[in-house]
């Protein structure tokens, strides 16, 4: 398939390497033009497929390279703009005029994606995706982890966004695993956690009596992440100064220790993360827009665990499983009325709530079955929890019968002939309620 090839005009240097950076990850050919003039020039002799520009330029302006070029050319690709928020008028007279679309600065490079995606006719080839992944079986999740092995290790710089406790932090991890720099370090940051006055020298390091207390010489979260990923969360908390300095760093790619005389050369992927709107920070004037552009070249969304059901059931064995090898318990199972309510909860805290419930229910309780008051103790007791189900009683028994099998041959390790004996019935007898249940014949765990 021959690849879609676009023109990019931007004066801006972090713009300008930002979208012609997210483009060719997205398979695009890109030509990037600092200049109208240049651009003019180029699109004589170039088979753009699409221009995006910006309306200002350092020579003539967005509106002239659109109206030159309609005016000298016979086939002109369809233009998207970039504007300020200040010229969008002057955005909807360029569309009167011809051009196709254009997009309000801040924007998500994304959305930029998908609109000349539109006006190219490239969609999104189909990919055969896995079943499930470490990161969940939703669609969503599949998604994610069929896009990180591609990505990673070829997107400078990754933005993760979603609510807290939806597993940002996994996905940097993941992202970490499948970029060049595996096996070097993984650093993650709470930005906000760490107090402003020490945040130039926990960042840049600091060499020995740069300051009182610099007893030794220390190095920074740069020089720590050295060919692995320097993950930042919360990276919407960051100070205003200290984004300055942040963004100096990764254009640079150089580093100079508080007290230091010489920089020295930093190589690292970075991953950044936030639950906040930053696009909206940026607007209210409490982040940088350039440094947006530039943590923002590919931006991958982590759905809300409300947002993707299917994740809770797979996620909960998960984590049981765990905390059972933990504890050195037989894994506990969950009753019906467990699962039904674990399905239909919202998840206000996402995975990380979902964990710590389970944690909880599985260390006070000493059955080996987890009922829905386990891991909800505000719905009341066992008894109530059962009576709240809306299911006819055969329903009920089979469930628990279902239920109550499973448990005794995890117990058993899987031994049909014990299990049989400790629940007092044949081993014909079990055979035949597995089959009936559907339970696999083959070591639970
Ligand atoms: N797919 C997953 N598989 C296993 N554990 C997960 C998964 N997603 C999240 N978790 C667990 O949920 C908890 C919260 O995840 P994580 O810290 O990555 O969330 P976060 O979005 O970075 O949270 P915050 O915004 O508060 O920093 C962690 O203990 C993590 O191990």
């Amino acid at each position: 398939m021959s690849t879609t090839l676009i023109c990019v005009v931007e004066d801006d240097p972090i713009m300008g390497e930002s979208l012609a950076d997210r483009f060719r990850l997205e398979g695009f050919d890109v030509d990037w033009h600092t200049d109208g003039e240049t651009a003019l020039d180029a699109l004589r002799n170039r088979p753009y497929q699409a221009v995006i520009s910006d309306i200002r330029l350092p020579d003539i302006s967005g509106e002239e390279l659109f109206s030159r070029s309609m005016a000298t050319h016979i086939s002109v690709p369809p233009f998207v703009f970039i504007t300020a928020y200040a010229s969008v008028d002057t955005a909807v007279s360029l569309l009167k005029s011809g051009a196709a679309d254009y997009i309000t600065k801040p924007f998500d490079i994304g959305a930029l994606v998908d609109k000349v995606r539109l006006l190219t006719g490239t969609g999104i080839p189909d990919q055969a995706m896995p079943a499930q992944s470490e990161l969940g079986v939703s669609e969503a999740m599949r998604r994610l982890a069929d896009l990180v092995p591609r990505v990673a290790g070829r997107a400078k710089s990754i933005l993760i966004t979603g609510e807290s406790g939806v597993g940002k932090e996994v996905l940097a991890r993941f992202i970490h695993r499948h970029a060049p720099g595996e096996t070097f370090p993984f650093v993650a940051v709470n930005c906000g956690a760490v107090p402003e006055t020490l945040l130039e020298s926990e960042f840049f390091g600091h060499e020995r009596g740069a300051f009182t207390g610099a007893e030794r010489q220390k190095k920074g979260y740069f020089e720590q992440a050295e060919g692995g990923t320097l993950f930042l969360d919360e990276i919407g908390d960051l100070p205003l100064s200290m984004q300055v300095k942040l963004l100096r760093a990764l254009q640079e790619r150089r580093v100079t220790r508080v007290g230091g005389e010489r920089g020295f050369e930093t190589t690292f992927w970075l991953v950044c993360a936030t639950n906040r709107d930053l696009a909206e920070l940026v607007r209210v004037g409490k982040f940088r827009e350039d440094l947006f552009y530039r943590i923002n070249i590919l931006q991958l969304r982590m759905p809300a665990l409300r947002d993707r059901p299917d994740d809770v059931l797979w996620l909960a064995h998960r984590f049981v499983r765990e905390i059972a090898t933990r504890l050195g318990e037989p894994t506990k199972l969950f009753h019906p009325s467990a699962e039904a309510r674990l399905a239909t909860y919202g998840w206000p805290g996402n995975v990380r709530e979902l964990q710590n419930r389970l944690e909880r229910a599985c260390i006070v309780c000493s059955r080996n079955m987890l009922f829905s008051s386990d891991i909800f103790e505000e719905d009341g007791s066992q008894a109530a929890a059962a009576l709240d189900m809306d299911t006819p009683l055969d329903g009920y028994m089979t469930a628990c019968e279902n239920a109550f099998i499973r448990a005794a041959l995890l117990q058993h390790q899987g031994h049909i002939s014990e299990t049989a004996h400790a629940l007092g019935i044949s081993r014909k007898s079990l055979w035949e309620k597995m089959r009936k249940h559907a339970i696999a014949a083959e070591p639970l765990h």
